[in-house]
């Protein structure tokens, strides 16, 4: 090889190294950390792969569907970001994709169609999440989970049964992810009261599924006088926030777009506590002792081992 030549791929492997230390990438700094996204090929999967290569958090990613991944892998791992992607298929290849995960996210399974309720997909996406959580179980034990397959209220139980019949049930690292539910009351709230979107903050626990999901805008900041009235559409329309998509939508399934916006910022959340930031709170659905329920969303104090605290419901501001 010409002198030239190698001057050349010298002096572009060295800008790009710069160019990762400028943006606050330097691997010194930033641990390595393994995301594994099952059901990588979806309607979810596809653009929360993309929102994950694009988190200079994340140095391996790892996307796995029972078909489309090497496509889905091929292309996201052009872009130019920190992360190595890799695409598996088909459960042979299951293991390689865990093993080593700091975070599994689990968007694999059945979405909506008009007229059904999420338990409508019990029984499909039951079967998918016990045979994904038997193998996080066996190849990376201790990844935290983040369950996004509906129905929450009931994956993330049986996930729970899955890890303490395999003997690594850890209630730290188990969540349901039900950041799409703050996504919306943020979104609608911001709208009626008519303040910044940006500043917005509405905690939403209880459930993900219809009146389980209990946006609580008397602690929405920043404050408004909106009436009950208002308050109680607001309401409404954040527990229907799913149907609302899952009609307009037409027969071609539930919400993707703003779900992956909303895995990956909780993905985002888990990642930074897990590297010691202090102060990570997201709202999820998490064993609990705030209720009698044995699952339960609230927020959520994220550390080094996943759930460092689950917090009470708060006060009315
Ligand atoms: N938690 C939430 O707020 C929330 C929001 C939106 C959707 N969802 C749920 O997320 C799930 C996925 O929705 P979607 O729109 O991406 O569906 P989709 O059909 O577009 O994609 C699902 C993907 O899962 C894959 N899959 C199926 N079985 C698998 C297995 N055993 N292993 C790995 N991958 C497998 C499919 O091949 C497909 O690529 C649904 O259950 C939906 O209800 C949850
Ligand atoms: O509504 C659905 O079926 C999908 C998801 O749970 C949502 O809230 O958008």
């Amino acid at each position: 090889m010409k002198a030239s030549a190698l001057r050349s791929i010298k002096s572009t492997l060295t800008s790009g190294s710069c160019h990762l230390l400028r943006r606050g990438y330097a691997t010194e700094s930033v641990p390595d950390r393994k995301v594994a996204v099952l059901g990588a090929a979806g309607g979810i999967g596809q653009p929360l792969a993309l929102l994950m290569k694009l988190n200079p958090l994340v140095s391996k990613l790892a996307l796995y569907d029972i078909a489309g991944t090497p496509g889905v892998a091929a292309d996201v791992g052009h872009i130019n970001t920190r992360s190595e992607v890799a695409g598996y298929m088909g459960e042979e290849q299951l293991g390689q994709a865990l093993e080593g995960s700091d975070v599994v996210i689990i968007p694999a399974g059945v979405p909506r169609k008009p007229g059904m309720t999420r338990d409508d997909l019990f029984n499909i996406n039951a079967g998918i999440v016990k045979s994904l959580c038997t193998a996080i179980a066996k190849y990376c034990p201790n990844a935290l989970v983040n369950m996004i397959s509906n129905p929450v209220n009931s994956t993330v139980p049986i996930a729970a049964e899955i890890f303490k019949k395999a003997g690594t049930y850890d209630e730290k690292k188990l969540f349901g992810v039900t950041t799409l539910d703050v996504v919306r009351a943020k979104t609608f709230y911001a709208g009626k009261a008519k303040v910044p979107v940006a500043e917005v903050n509405v905690p939403v626990v209880g459930g993900h599924a219809g009146i389980t999901i209990l946006p609580l805008f008397s602690q929405a900041t920043p404050k408004s006088n909106l009436s009950d009235e208002v308050i109680t559409a607001l309401t409404k329309r954040t527990q229907d926030g799913g149907t609302e998509v899952v009609e307009a939508k037409a027969g071609k399934g539930s919400a993707t777009l703003s779900m992956a916006y909303a895995g990956a910022i909780f993905a985002d959340a888990c990642l930074k506590g897990l590297n010691g930031v202090p102060d990570v709170v997201e709202c999820s659905f998490v064993q609990s002792t705030v209720t009698e329920l044995p699952f339960f969303a609230s927020k959520v104090r994220l550390g080094k081992n996943g759930v460092e605290e689950v917090l009470g419901l708060g006060t009315s501001l």
